[in-house]
Parts: structure tokens; C-alpha cells; sequence
């Protein structure tokens, strides 16, 4: 079975900086993988190129199997439809509400969508919040409802960079979800982020980039999580 999403010798210069140097990962239905990196060294990048929204210098990204600097953008875009993405900064349309933006995500009005929304919704203490525009919603508020979202289409493979940046942490409430809708049903996490503990916490391969390479860590060492 090829891999979910596959990084094979990829790297990545930006302004004179080596962001990705060779780097090569395969993630495999129901693995949970967590990439460390410090601000600036290239997660966001990184999760770019793993959905398809930007090339690599060399080497090849494979979602799904499939090329994503070869294919068709109609292509890329259903593979892209296939991952659960929360981006560092969010992606909510802010002058639609929360569930609207569900609605958007999951693309379809159905009662059995509007079921999988408010489990979400109530999974996330966001059921207060479901007809609040994204743009009034508090940051907390924001990065569950971007969590939720991800979760929205049963996805193949969950992106998720900073998931709670500037945002008291709920690590407990994604930890869950993660152990739900993740693991039991084969699919993958990618975990982009600074924190040591909630890489530990989710993840059961964890790395670090470091001057554009991944270099493997001790998934089992823990740090006290003081946010948590
Ligand atoms: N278009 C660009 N041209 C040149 N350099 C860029 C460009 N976009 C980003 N960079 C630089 O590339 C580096 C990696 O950017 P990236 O957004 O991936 O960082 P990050 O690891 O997500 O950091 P943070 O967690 O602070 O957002 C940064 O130093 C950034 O300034």
C-alpha cells in the first residue's frame, strides 16, 4: 500500500535559505506524526508543499500516490479535499458563521452532515458558538473551530500546524478526537509544531527540522505541559 503522503528527496530554498534539504518521510495510514520546529524554519512551507499549494525546488511529494507537482490542479484539488487542514493564521471565512463554514467545508446539507456538525461543534464546546461569525469569535474560539472544520470530511490525513497558537491550549479535547477519528479508522496525523509536549502527547513519531533536515527524536520523552 503506497503511503498516505510521501516527501522523497524534497527540498526547498526560499531567499538563500535551505528550508528542505533531501528530506524524505512516508506517512502511512494510522500514523501519527509530529515535526518540531523552531519559528521560521519552514512549517508552514512544509505544509504547502504536503497539500499540493507549492512546488518543490527538487524531489517529489506524493499525496495519495499521486505526483502533486505533476498533477492537474482539478486533481490536486480532490486530493487536497481528502486531507483535514488547520493552518497557522486559520482559514475561516470570517463573515460566515461557524457552522456555515462547516457547511462550506463538508459541502453538502444533509441531515446526516448536519449530525457529523453538531457532534463536532459539541466535541469542541462550540455548540454556544455555531451561529457566530468566524470573524467575531474569540482566538480560542477560532483555533477549535479550525480543528473542528478539519475534522468535518472524515479526513484521510490530518494536517495540523500550531493547532493552538496564541490560544489557551485543549490539548486533552484533541488528543480525543485524534484517538477517535484517527487512529481506529486508519487514518494519519501530521503534527506541525513548536511544543515538545503536544508533539509527545499525539504523536508516536516524532522529528525536528533542524537546517532543512529531519532528524528523528524520542517519540517517548515528555515534557511537563504547563498550558495544559
Ligand atoms: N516567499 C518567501 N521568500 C523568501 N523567504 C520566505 C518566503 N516565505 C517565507 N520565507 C521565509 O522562510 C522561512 C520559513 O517560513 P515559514 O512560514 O514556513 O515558517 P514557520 O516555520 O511556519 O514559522 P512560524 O511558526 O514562525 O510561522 C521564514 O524565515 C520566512 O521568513
Amino acid at each position: 500500500m503506497s503511503a498516505l503522503l510521501a516527501f522523497e528527496g524534497v527540498s526547498l530554498v526560499l531567499g538563500g535559505t535551505r528550508l528542505l534539504d533531501q528530506v524524505d518521510l512516508a506517512i502511512e495510514a494510522s500514523d501519527r506524526v509530529a515535526i518540531l520546529a523552531d519559528s521560521g524554519a519552514g512549517k508552514s512551507w512544509l505544509l504547502r508543499l504536503a497539500i499540493g499549494l507549492a512546488r518543490p525546488g527538487s524531489g517529489t511529494v506524493r499525496l495519495m500516490g499521486t505526483a502533486m507537482e505533476d498533477a492537474a490542479p482539478d486533481t490536486r484539488r480532490l486530493l487536497r479535499a481528502r486531507c483535514g487542514v488547520a493552518m497557522q493564521g486559520g482559514s475561516l471565512l470570517g463573515d460566515l458563521s461557524v457552522e456555515e463554514n462547516m457547511r462550506l467545508a463538508i459541502g453538502s446539507s444533509d441531515r446526516r452532515a448536519g449530525r457529523r456538525i453538531d457532534r463536532l461543534l459539541l466535541d469542541y464546546g462550540l455548540e454556544q458558538s455555531a451561529a457566530t461569525r468566524a470573524d467575531a469569535l474569540s482566538i480560542g474560539e477560532r483555533r477549535r473551530a479550525e480543528l473542528a472544520r478539519a475534522f468535518v470530511r472524515d479526513p484521510e490525513l490530518l494536517v495540523l500546524d500550531e493547532p493552538f497558537e496564541g490560544a489557551f491550549a485543549r490539548a486533552d479535547m484533541l488528543e480525543a478526537q485524534v484517538r477517535r477519528r484517527i487512529v481506529p479508522q486508519g487514518r494519519a496525523l501530521l503534527l506541525l509544531t513548536q511544543d515538545r509536549a503536544l508533539a509527545g502527547q499525539l504523536c508516536e513519531r516524532v522529528y525536528r527540522l533542524e537546517r532543512g533536515r529531519l532528524i528523528q527524536q524520542d517519540a517517548a520523552v515528555t515534557v511537563p505541559d504547563a498550558t495544559s
